[in-house]
């Protein structure tokens, strides 16, 4: 991929996993790489790492809890009063098949954290990635779902999972909002015409911790499990890599991206009422004004 200096990029949960291949490997590229991140303990020494191994000093680590909407609002405070672009959000941090439990705004912990709290980010984020965006240099929203999602239901009638919870069904649903999301931002972005992309891609099956609350059995079942199919966490970032920096995207958006390739996405996640049902619901629920396509 072209060298990226003078280009921006915030990756959240970059501390971790596909997160911090995506951040390391953008750093590589000679970005500015802002890590947006709850796990405040690692900070130091991740972003001591990557400085390290890429040579590029300008990797830093903000604080940000996804779980929490103030947190994300005094997140973007900080980031805009550095008064710098955004080229690149990677809305990458999330959970997976967590016990039943809320965020601190008291939604089911999936949607709230996985979607809701990168809905937010992206929106207070909109304006100074329209900013940065220029002909021929799109800024560009990459959004991280999941194969998952395939097999999920968006439930319009209890979103947070109350009447009744499966931690499965639970995340999966979160990954396919984060789908509609994406269709529905690219087209309001299209149609405002500013120089902004969005897609959304599916990293494979990656070795991470993201598994923590998976039961295997023994210790060797995963062992082999990982051996024999997961991705390393540098090769489940190349999509989110690819789809940040490749100039085969530029101006491309409302993509679903699987091993750096274009591909189908549930049926569902195409109904645009659907996408703007979801957009106007979560607008009320986070406080973000409502735009009707
Ligand atoms: N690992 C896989 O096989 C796989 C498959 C499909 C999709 N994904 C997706 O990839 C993304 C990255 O997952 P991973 O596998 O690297 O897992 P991981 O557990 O290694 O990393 C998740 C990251 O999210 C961060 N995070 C968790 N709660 C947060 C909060 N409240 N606020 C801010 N950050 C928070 C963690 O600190 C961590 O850095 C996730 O969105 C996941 O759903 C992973």
């Amino acid at each position: 991929f072209p060298r990226q200096p003078d280009r921006v990029a915030i990756v959240t949960g970059g501390t971790d996993g596909i997160g911090y291949s995506t951040a390391k490997h953008l750093a590589r590229l000679g970005m500015h790489v802002i890590i947006a991140g709850n796990n405040d303990s690692k900070a130091k020494q991740v972003v001591s790492k990557i400085k390290e191994e890429t040579l590029n000093d300008k990797v830093e680590f903000l604080y940000c809890d996804l779980a929490s909407m103030m947190s994300i609002r005094q997140f973007v405070q900080k980031f805009k009063m550095k008064k710098i672009p955004l080229h690149v959000l990677i809305n990458n941090a999330g959970v997976m098949m967590v016990p039943q439990r809320k965020t601190r705004d008291g939604f089911e912990e999936h949607f709230g954290l996985n979607y809701l709290g990168h809905f937010l980010l992206t929106n207070l984020l909109l304006d100074t990635l329209r900013e940065s965006g220029s002909p021929g240099h799109s800024a560009r929203v990459v959004t991280v779902s999941s194969a998952t999602h395939y097999v999920a239901e968006l439930n319009m009638d209890d979103l947070q999972s109350s009447a009744c919870y499966s931690a499965h069904a639970a995340y999966a649903q979160s990954k396919l909002a984060l789908v509609l999301f994406t269709y529905h931002l690219q087209r309001l972005l299209a149609a405002e015409g500013s120089h902004v992309t969005a897609n959304v891609v599916d990293p494979g099956v990656v070795d991470t911790d993201l598994y923590r609350h998976v039961f295997w059995g023994t210790r060797l079942v995963k062992k082999l499990f990982s051996w024999l199919l997961f991705k390393t966490p540098d090769e489940g970032a190349w999509t989110s890599i690819y789809a940040a920096v490749t100039p085969e995207l530029e101006g491309v958006g409302g993509r679903y991206l699987y091993n750096e390739k274009e591909t189908k996405s549930l049926h569902v996640t195409y109904n645009q009422k659907l996408q703007q049902q979801l957009w106007s619901t979560s607008c009320d629920m986070t406080g973000v004004r409502d735009v009707t396509l």
